[in-house]
């Protein structure tokens, strides 16, 4: 699809979801509805006077950066701002029995993004792998609750990476959903979840990420990666002084593609079609084909590091159901009730640290937690 022959992207959603509800006529689904042009425009700051802000953007991007450039506090006022805000964001290995009173009676659903909640952040984006033992905590996890994974990646990548039947997987910022070919748990539906509301993007997504390319090779560190339904500008291993040329070349491009938007992670430039479509209604899809809708009975967490997790953790908010936990070792703005400091500090850095772990609170900690909990409460109800 090029420029001069877009589909308005109602009708496109309208004809995806009806091709997709026709492979699995259970999955009616409201179609999407696209972002007016006006915030298109406010997203994507096309005025080259904005520019400066995005790139401001870009580093607060990076905690770590924030920190060694921009007069941090210091002292005692460092440590008081941190305590502020794991007050009103406490852990959630902490505040473990406290959740768990709040869940009884209720079936938890268990979200998690990819990177930088089960993997570590590193600089190459190929290897992000999860450790061993997180595989396992997350295997254990599904075991006992429905369990999805809501990733940036693509489909075929993520699942490659976390390697587990029987979970359900979002890929695409959840423009590419999956699930199980045999659902374990009673409430979902019996066929299988497919649903892809941007398809129709396709062939231009792969003519951005061309074009990306293209644009963005002279820039030395810069890496685009096609994730299917979107596509990711890396800037984690690009000097600081050449962000705001890259910037700029990103911004040249989709200034030929109005129906893609642009959006922000960590260290990291995210194009996508402007269908009103991101992580939080992935949740709500997924809930629904769970046989959660309208359910009172249901407790969905949902836990990850980026700004992109804010729009599940925004929706668990204003339902009033469930809540979001973000990983996190420094303080942010969030809509996450609770936080976790990282994946796992073993995965991260080796055996030795792996015996203090406990202490750093990581998202690996706390779904073995899960797992020993429901246990010990399965084995009350059989006594
Ligand atoms: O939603 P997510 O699963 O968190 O995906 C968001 C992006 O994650 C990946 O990039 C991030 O992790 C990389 C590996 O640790 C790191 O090098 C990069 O700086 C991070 O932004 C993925 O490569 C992107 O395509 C996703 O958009």
């Amino acid at each position: 699809m090029t420029k001069q022959n877009v589909v308005p992207v109602e009708a496109v959603a309208a004809i995806t979801v009806a091709a997709v509800a026709g492979s699995s006529p259970l999955f009616p689904y409201p179609p999407p509805r696209a972002y007016g042009r006006r915030k298109y425009l406010s997203q994507l700051e096309l005025g080259g006077g904005r520019i400066g802000s995005w790139v401001e953007s870009m580093k607060a991007s990076s905690p770590t950066h924030a920190k060694a450039t921009a007069a941090p506090p210091s002292g005692d006022a460092a440590v008081d701002e941190q305590s502020a805000w794991v007050v009103r964001h406490p852990s959630a290995l902490n505040k473990f029995e406290q959740i768990m009173s709040a869940s009884k009676g209720k079936q938890i659903v268990m979200f998690m993004d990819y990177d930088g909640t089960l993997s570590p952040i590193v600089d190459d984006p190929d290897s992000a792998f999860m450790s061993d033992a997180m595989r396992e905590a997350v295997r254990d996890v599904a075991r006992y609750f429905p369990t999805a994974i809501v990733s940036g990646r693509c489909l075929e990548k993520v699942i490659n990476f976390v390697r587990l039947a029987d979970l359900y997987y979002a890929g695409s910022h959840g423009m590419d959903i999956k699930g199980p070919t045999r659902p374990r748990h009673a409430k979902a539906r019996a066929k299988p979840v497919l649903f892809q509301p941007a398809s129709e993007f396709l062939p231009m997504i792969d003519a951005v990420h061309k074009a990306l390319l293209e644009r963005t090779k002279s820039t030395p560190g810069a890496r685009v990666e096609n994730n299917k339904f979107c596509v990711s500008v890396h800037f984690r291993c690009v000097d600081e002084k050449s962000w705001s040329s890259l910037f700029e070349q990103v911004r040249c491009v989709l200034k030929e593609y109005p129906k893609l938007r642009l959006t922000q992670g960590r260290k990291v430039l995210e194009i996508r079609p402007t269908i009103k479509w991101d992580k939080g209604k992935a949740l709500e899809f997924l809930l629904e084909s769970l046989g959660f809708a309208n359910c009172k009975n249901v407790m969905p967490v949902y836990i990850g590091d980026d700004r992109t997790d804010e729009d599940a953790f925004k929706v668990l908010r204003d339902r009033g159901q469930g809540f979001g936990i973000l990983v996190s070792k420094f303080p942010k703005e969030t809509n996450a009730a609770y936080s976790l400091q990282e994946p796992s500090e073993a995965s991260a850095h080796g055996p030795l640290l792996g015996t203090l772990s406990y202490l750093l609170c990581d998202v690996k900690d706390f779904l073995v937690r899960l797992v020993e909990w429901k246990k010990a409460c399965s084995k009350v109800q059989v006594a």
